[in-house]
């Protein structure tokens, strides 16, 4: 059977990219998007850098791409927890995590964000995130978003940083951190990975 697109995207970085150089996995990527089939990584424009973040959660790994962009920043000691339930994306991932040398600073977690959020105590001995990276279903923005509040996870000054906020769009979620007093938030507009549409991330502060 014909292979699937993030398979063609895995080989393209075993093809084009150095081990152990994430740079280089960024931009087999980035190639592929762009000259051979367009994948919805947050791509190479939608950038938020001045965040020093100790304790990272990303929401919907896909291929990896978003979790070895931010992973490849993060300072020694420094960890990022990505869910994926999807299994067969997950064991992409895992391979273009590994290919970027990025395995000591990433825990993938195969599972659906609203069953491991509540675990990230007991389970990873996590308190609270510094940086959230929510990516996955548009329409689990909000929710999830309550569920961290409801379980603790977010404290005075967490960042949530959400991709797509206007292309797919994620109407709720904006709504609700734009006008809720526990945040302070910020549109970076930009454009959907790879194309000319606008698309842009909405970096939310909490507020405690
Ligand atoms: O749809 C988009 N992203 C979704 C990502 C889903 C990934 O996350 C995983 N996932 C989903 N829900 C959960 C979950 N929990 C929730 C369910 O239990 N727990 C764990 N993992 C989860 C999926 O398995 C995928 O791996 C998108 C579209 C466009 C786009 C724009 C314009 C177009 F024309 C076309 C497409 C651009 C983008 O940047 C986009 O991110
Ligand atoms: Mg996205």
């Amino acid at each position: 059977t014909r292979s699937t697109r993030p398979q063609r995207l895995l080989k393209a970085v075993q093809k084009n990219a150095t081990r152990g150089d994430p740079q280089s996995v960024i931009s087999a990527i980035d190639h592929f998007c762009r000259h051979s089939e367009w994948a919805m990584n947050i791509g190479d424009e939608k950038v938020v850098n001045e965040l020093n973040p100790e304790k990272v959660l990303e929401l919907g790994t896909y291929c990896g791409y978003s979790t070895v962009r931010i992973a490849r920043l993060l300072p020694p000691g420094a960890r990022l927890i990505t869910l994926e339930f999807n299994g067969d994306y997950a064991a992409i991932a895992r391979q273009v995590i590994a290919w970027a040398g990025l395995e000591d600073k990433v825990q993938l977690v195969e599972g659906a964000s609203e069953d491991w959020i509540p675990r990230m105590k007991e389970h990873f001995g996590i308190e609270t995130f510094d940086l959230v990276f929510l990516d996955h279903w548009k329409d689990r923005y909000l929710p999830d978003t309550k569920l961290m509040e409801d379980c603790g996870l977010l404290r005075k000054g967490t960042v949530l940083l959400a991709d797509n906020v206007i292309c797919p769009g994620v109407p709720d979620y904006l709504q609700y951190v734009r006008n809720s007093l526990s945040y302070k938030s910020c549109y970076f507009k930009s454009h959907l990975e790879y194309t000319k549409a606008e698309d842009g991330l909405e970096k939310s502060v909490f507020l405690g």
